[in-house]
């Protein structure tokens, strides 16, 4: 069954014309809290995740796709840039935690994933991929985009949406932030002998969803972060459209 795919404000309309979609938005998905080994979100070397899958748009790694809506939480966002600079464009949007609070005094964390959730929603993806978003979400952001909590003004999804994560380490072995750098010092002390990245179903304890893709990196003696944080990405760009295929055939 072909299915047109879209990608966050996606739509896929198979033969039947079942309206799905998958929903990717870099900074959504992207965002990068900005710490000393990486990029500032800004930098044109971030959202590389979001070009992989830009790149594999109406490929045979992700066939009659193309990404309809990039959702960024900082305005510097290259990711932004890496939309709007697609071919066709991509059409972005912009919602940030502090400056929503700011302008919400009496709103909560909760109530901006909320907000989050129902701009996801009203994309009405198939899937939400995070790859590099760095702030934990709520339960509440789960269970609105599962159709388990429904949202004043907010039509509820007619099938959950599964939220899959991108996490440069392996099941386990480095959850949270700044996983790489921590892997390759725990590499320098003996502590162990490779790491990874995965793709995991994102369930409220960070990290610790089902995983979907797992892959082992090698760390090289002597090598500096750098070359296995290349190494590392460059399985990333490989997992992340390979997951997001699986999720939206149906095949996980
Ligand atoms: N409910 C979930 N939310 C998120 C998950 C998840 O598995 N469940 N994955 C993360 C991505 N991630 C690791 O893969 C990750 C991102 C950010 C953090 C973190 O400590 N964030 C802090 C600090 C943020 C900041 O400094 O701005 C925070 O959100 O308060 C840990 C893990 C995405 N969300
Ligand atoms: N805990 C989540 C996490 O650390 N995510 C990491 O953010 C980077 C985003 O890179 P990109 O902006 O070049 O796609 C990726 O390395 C991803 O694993």
């Amino acid at each position: 069954m072909n299915y047109y795919l879209s990608w966050t404000s996606p739509s896929i309309q198979s033969p039947q014309h079942v309206r799905k979609t998958a929903c990717c938005s870099p900074d959504l998905w992207l965002r990068q809290v900005l710490y000393p080994p990486q990029w500032p979100q800004s930098h044109p070397q971030s959202g590389t995740n979001l070009q992989a899958l830009i790149d594999a748009q109406n490929t045979p790694a992700l066939p009659n796709a193309e990404i309809v809506l990039v959702l960024s939480n900082r305005k510097a966002a290259y990711g932004l840039t890496r939309a709007s600079s697609a071919n066709p464009p991509i059409p972005t949007a912009y919602l940030a935690l502090q400056p929503y609070l700011k302008k919400n005094p009496d709103k909560t964390r909760e109530d901006y994933d909320a907000e989050v959730a129902r701009i996801v929603v009203n994309a009405k993806p198939s899937v939400v991929v995070l790859a590099g978003w760095m702030h934990i979400l709520s339960e509440k952001f789960i269970e609105i985009v599962e159709g388990r909590v429904n949202l004043e003004g907010l039509e509820a999804p007619a099938v959950p949406i599964p939220v899959i994560n991108l996490h440069p380490a392996l099941p386990g072995a480095f959850d949270g932030a700044n996983a790489i750098e921590r892997a390759y010092d725990a590499f320098q002390k003996g502590d162990i002998e490779h790491s990874g990245c995965m793709i995991h179903r994102v369930v409220k304890d960070v990290d610790r969803g089902e995983p979907i893709i797992v892959r082992e990196v090698a760390i090289e003696k002597g090598e500096p972060l750098e070359a296995f944080e290349e190494r590392l990405h460059k399985v990333e760009h490989e997992i992340i459209v390979q997951a997001t295929k699986k999720i939206l055939d149906g095949s996980t």
